[in-house]
């Protein structure tokens, strides 16, 4: 039974399993803990602990015998693979210097893998490695990954950290497991099918060093009873860090497993149980109810964020709105955003203001083009600030989309705009404009701001602005920092091209570690003060990872844009200073060929270009320390922007 609802939110479950001991009555275990405990799953082991390969005996005829397991008929396959994770053996180690105890393993961990596979699990928890080398250990893993189903394996690791001020004595001989994690993971070449089981101890790290876990594949926590403290009533808790984590786990689709004995044993009294008996009260319950009552009580998501749950770390191409015309429903998405409106709307007004003052308002008419006006959003908020600050207006919307301009002509009509608004069927860089605007409107913004090629089209529509003319927005500045996500980097990967990994995409960033605070890269201003100054831009860039990180790897960037519209109004999506409730934009992605690991403390240098050319704008990308990248999409060779 999933852990509940979260209030108001029928759209997500989650499930929590129990690690279990071995048992060869598999019945036996599932009723137990899934029956009568109410756990989704069991972690169970799939062959007894004792069991060593060379010490079975062969049979008369040489051959192996695989006394290893029961049979599989003793669950039905939806059982086996839906409640059963396998446990391979704990005593399992790779690399160790013990001959036999080293061949024993591979044998081991390759008939485990094997009888899991049969049985159809849907994944396998390996054993932590053992010692500070893991390399053969990995390089068995990488084999049957190479000859594997779609079986997930869940390389379990401690969620420690060394040279912690929060670390206690028993953990400072351990290296940073996440350094062990990325060993495995770069020897396994980043596998999809590779992930992390966290298991959670009483102390955890710092804040920065736990966040870069939510950029790597986790895909189950292992919370240890003992990590639960105790409530006046005797019953489990957490602290207020392991709350918060454990919620941060729910919010990544991390499933929880309780793993050890029960230290709470008042608790496990049913309080519904008048019988004294109390045989069937599973030991582990209290710590099951407590984690499910952590879930309950999250905040609803938001309708929107409901809404986006589909696109969460999902690639998209960036729109090409220059080169391409947009559909009907890009339009309608756009238009359901009444925040960037509401934005827009407060800037004319400002701007209208500014710009007639109160004893000329009822003989001045103002002159306003919307440039790339689309269906005509921008119209209609232009024409209610001239209603709101009672100016009058006179609007030319420029539109190069003909299948726009039949909506806005009905638009007009159907507003009875005639008189106000003139509809204009051309590309804003080519058209002669009748007369010239006091303000000129737009919105041609790119998640990266100047990506869908605001400059190069408001470059061409300045001829027609007033010298004094105002421009909205005003400026527009796109910001840059570095990020672990093996999602995406895997998503890029599997398309086996160049090409893709030298393209940006426009992504709802979810199981994303940010690793340093963003910084402004290319700043546009509008209207230019002089026909000198050119789109093309450089910016080198050094990002500090922070020292209580420990190391972390960079998979890209995610870029965002913060526009100016009019004075103070202002719209974006750069996480500090993001519109709240604006969901017109998701953040981009530059991915990088070969992740990069950087040191805490260290400086990620990157380099950022702007390049035009006759047809085309591109963007071009290195790291040049710690180590250097190659330069990405050299010429635009594999990503651009048509003009
Ligand atoms: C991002 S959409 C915004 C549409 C509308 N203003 C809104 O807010 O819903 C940009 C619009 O600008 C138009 N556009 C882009 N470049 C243009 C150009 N050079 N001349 C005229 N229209 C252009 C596109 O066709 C598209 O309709």
């Amino acid at each position: 039974m999933p852990l509940g609802e979260r209030a108001g939110d029928k759209s997500e479950s989650r499930y929590c399993g129990v690690e279990t001991d071995f048992n060869d009555d598999m019945p036996h275990v599932l009723h137990f803990n899934l029956y009568s405990g109410s756990f989704d799953f069991v972690v169970a082991p799939l062959m007894d602990h004792s069991y060593r390969p060379s010490l079975v005996q062969k049979d008369a005829l040489g051959s192996g015998v695989l006394p290893f397991a029961g049979s599989d008929l003793v669950l039905s396959p939806s059982q086996w693979s839906s409640h059963v994770v396998g446990k391979i053996s704990s005593w399992i180690d790779l690399d160790s210097e013990d001959e036999t105890l080293r061949i024993d393993s591979e044998t081991t961990l390759k008939q485990e893998i094997a009888w899991a596979s049969h049985l159809s699990l849907q994944a396998c928890l390996l054993p932590a490695p053992k010692g500070t080398s893991c390399a053969n250990y990995a390089r068995c893993v990488n084999q049957i990954l190479q000859g594997s189903n779609n079986m997930q394996l869940w390389l379990r690791v401690p969620l420690v950290k060394p040279d912690d001020d929060s670390m206690d004595a028993k953990s400072v001989a351990l290296v940073d497991s996440w350094e062990t994690w990325n060993s495995f993971r770069l020897l396994c070449e980043h596998h999809s099918q590779l992930s992390v089981a966290l298991d959670i101890l009483s102390t955890l790290p710092s804040p920065n060093s736990l966040g870069r876990w939510f950029g790597e594949p986790v895909r189950a926590a292992i919370l240890h009873t003992d990590c639960f403290l105790t409530n006046s009533h005797g019953c489990p808790c957490l602290s207020k860090r392991h709350q918060s984590l454990i919620t941060g786990f729910f919010n990544h689709s991390i499933q929880i497993i309780v793993s050890g004995n029960s230290v709470h044993p008042k608790a496990s009294v049913d309080a519904n149980d008048n019988s004294g008996t109390n045989s069937q009260r599973h030991p582990l319950r209290p710590y099951l109810d407590y984690i499910g009552y952590l879930y309950q009580r999250m905040d609803p998501l938001p309708e929107q964020e409901r809404f986006e749950l589909g696109y969460r770390d999902f690639l998209q191409s960036p729109l090409q709105p220059l080169m391409d015309n947009l559909e009907a429903q890009t339009y309608e998405t756009f238009e359901r955003d009444a925040v960037k409106y509401i934005q827009y709307q407060r800037a004319v007004s400002k701007a209208l203001l500014d710009r007639v003052p109160d004893e000329e308002a009822s003989v001045k008419t103002i002159v306003l083009m919307v440039v790339g006006a689309g269906r005509g959003p921008l119209v209609r908020a232009s024409l209610q600030a001239a209603e709101e600050t009672g100016r009058k207006l006179k609007v030319y919307a420029v539109e190069k989309n003909p299948n726009a301009v039949v909506t806005l002509h009905a638009l007009v009509k159907l507003e009875g705009w005639e008189d106000t608004v003139t509809i204009v069927s051309s590309d804003m860089r080519h058209w002669s404009a009748p007369e010239k605007a006091d303000i000129l409107v737009s919105e041609l913004l790119g998640s990266f701001g100047d990506n869908e090629l605001s400059p190069e089209c408001l470059d061409g529509a300045q001829r027609f602005l007033k010298q004094d003319g105002i421009s909205i927005p005003s400026s527009y500045t796109s910001f840059l920092q570095p990020v672990t996500a093996s999602k995406l980097y895997n998503d890029v990967k599997a398309h086996k091209d160049l090409v893709h990994f030298e393209t940006a995409y426009v992504v709802k960033m979810h199981n994303v570690a940010k690793l340093a605070p963003t910084q402004p890269v290319f700043t546009f201003t509008h209207p230019k003060h002089s026909d000198k100054e050119i789109n093309q831009r450089y910016k080198k860039l050094n990002f500090i990872i922070p020292n209580d990180t420990g190391s972390a790897m960079v998979h890209g960037f995610a870029g965002y844009f913060d526009a100016t519209l009019y004075k103070d109004v202002h719209l974006g999506i750069e996480p500090s200073t993001a519109t709240p409730n604006m969901f017109s934009w998701f953040a981009i992605f530059f991915p990088l060929r070969t992740p990069i690991c950087v040191d805490p403390g260290s400086t990620l240098e990157v380099h950022f270009w702007r390049c035009c050319g006759s047809t085309k704008v591109w963007y071009e990308w290195c790291v040049a320390s710690p180590a250097s990248s190659p330069m990405h999409n050299s010429n635009g060779r594999s990503y651009w922007v048509g003009l």
